[in-house]
């Protein structure tokens, strides 16, 4: 028995780590989905004659299933009752059949005639295709987190979700800078010698890493099995089992909804801004389409780095709240610099992206493993859930909200199907929702000290 207690499978390192490099890989790959159109927006616009507004749709559709159906809410239930194998592997399936229909709606080997209600029918399947994804990425998001706690906790948990949101953002990072180059090897030489990209091929690419996360998954819930057995085995303190009453357990904490609020306001000035990054560089910083892509890829590529470095930090020397308001500051010079009229040099842009990368490496490596702190693990699920559902308000409205003003408000020449815009309002929109974040982050420090949440704490136990 002591001998045991001694060597739980996570006491092991090669064997935590080994788990969170199969489950990050699978969030990667998701990761790479949900960007994967961003740099294609002017190519969007040319070849298939979407606009900003269709672009805006599709792209809040993300969180449509999510929001509306409450979909992340069930996920979150269902997580907490049935476990990370079920849930998991259910999120991936989703993953993989919404990668599916996006695919093929963009290809044309779907079609619908005409419009549906009031929209282009491609736009719509795309769009529903995305929003299936949308569902499984999010649930994979919270049962990932769900299994980090459950092998790290007490242990280097910061650390760890740093490193699985680092591995994610590769995703991003590949979706910003692999696209066009790889949309281009498959396309068409035009009479004229340029190089027509192949839209549909880069989704064609996300599918097939979707379905090798999957397999990914897949592995991990045997080990995750034998974990459980383990954890029987030794008569651990077993989790009480979920129970309905404890989703208001979780709205009535009132650090919860500091947490959540700073999620969406925070998030929503940061993923809805990576849609429309490439067009504000070819925009704003006259940067070639082709390359437009690269400057935005700094950002996760930043945060592959930081995010681990700071969530190392949170769990040795504390200061969660601090590093999150430090964040917030950040998000909001950033965004400010971008909407004023000056330097419009691509080196310019690409130092404040490169800034914007060390902010959003700063909130989330706080953010997330302060999570525990003021939620117990057996309502963890539900929380995440609950979270990333208020967060879905954001990443579904905001980039509907600035496809709107741009071709409402920001249209330079007037034309559908060219993409020449002046991103100020928008910007100004972005720093907006920084100043409120940071206003988030400072009462979130207020009530760390009225409730001894230990935000301000380290992580690892001595
Ligand atoms: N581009 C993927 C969006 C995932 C959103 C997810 N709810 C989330 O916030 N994950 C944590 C993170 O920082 O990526």
């Amino acid at each position: 028995m002591t001998e045991k207690l001694e060597k739980m499978m996570n006491d092991s390192k090669a064997m935590r780590w080994g788990v969170l490099t199969l489950v990050a890989f699978t969030m990667l790959c998701g990761y790479f989905l949900t960007d994967v159109m961003a740099p294609l927006k002017p190519m969007l616009e040319a070849q298939l004659l979407w606009d900003s507004m269709d672009y805006g749709i599709f792209t809040s559709a993300y969180g449509w299933f999510n929001v509306f159906l409450l979909m992340l809410i069930f996920g979150g239930i269902i997580l907490d009752k049935m476990g990370v194998r079920f849930t998991g592997m259910s999120a991936c399936i989703l993953m993989v059949i919404g990668c599916a229909l996006k695919y093929c709606a963009i290809a044309g080997h779907i079609t619908i005639d005409g419009t549906i209600l009031g929209m282009k029918s491609q736009v719509v399947l795309a769009a529903v295709g995305y929003a299936i994804f949308g569902v499984g990425v999010e649930i994979a998001g919270i049962t990932v987190s769900k299994i980090i706690v459950k092998w790290f906790k007490g242990k280097e948990l910061a650390l760890a979700m740093g490193l699985e949101m680092a591995t994610a953002r590769l995703g991003t990072m590949l979706a910003m800078s692999v696209t066009i180059p790889f949309a281009k090897l498959f396309g068409t030489t035009m009479p004229d010698g340029s190089i027509q990209p192949d839209i549909p091929a880069p989704l064609l690419l996300c599918l097939v890493m979707l379905c090798i996360g999957a397999v990914g998954f897949f592995i991990y819930t045997f080990i995750d099995r034998k974990f459980d057995e383990q954890q029987n085995e030794e008569n651990m303190e077993q989790e009480e089992p979920f129970r309905a009453k404890d989703i208001f357990l979780v709205i009535a904490n009132k650090g919860f909804w500091l947490i959540a609020l700073l999620c969406v306001l925070f998030y929503s000035a940061v993923f809805p801004f990576l849609k429309y990054a490439t067009d504000l560089m070819v925009n704003k910083y006259e940067v070639d389409a082709s390359l437009a892509g690269m400057i935005p890829a700094l950002l996760p590529l930043g945060t592959l780095f930081l995010t681990p470095f700071f969530g190392n930090l949170y769990d040795r020397k504390g200061k969660g709240a601090t590093i999150m308001i430090i964040g917030a500051m950040m998000l909001i010079a950033v965004h400010f610099l971008f909407a004023l009229p000056l330097l419009n040099e691509w080196w310019f842009a690409t130092f404040l992206m490169i800034v914007l990368g060390v902010a959003f490496s700063l909130v989330p490596s706080a953010m997330w493993p302060s999570v525990p702190k003021v939620i117990p693990e057996k309502q963890l699920g539900t929380a995440y859930a609950l979270i990333f559902w208020v967060q879905n308000w954001g990443l579904m409205g905001v980039p509907a909200l600035i496809g709107w003003v741009l071709n409402t408000y920001c249209r330079l020449d007037g034309e559908v199907g060219t993409s020449a815009y002046d991103y100020t309002l928008p910007m100004y929109i972005f720093t907006g929702f920084g100043v409120a974040a940071l206003f988030v982050a400072l009462l979130l420090k207020r009530e760390d000290k009225k409730c001894g949440y230990g935000l301000e704490e380290p992580n690892i136990q001595k």
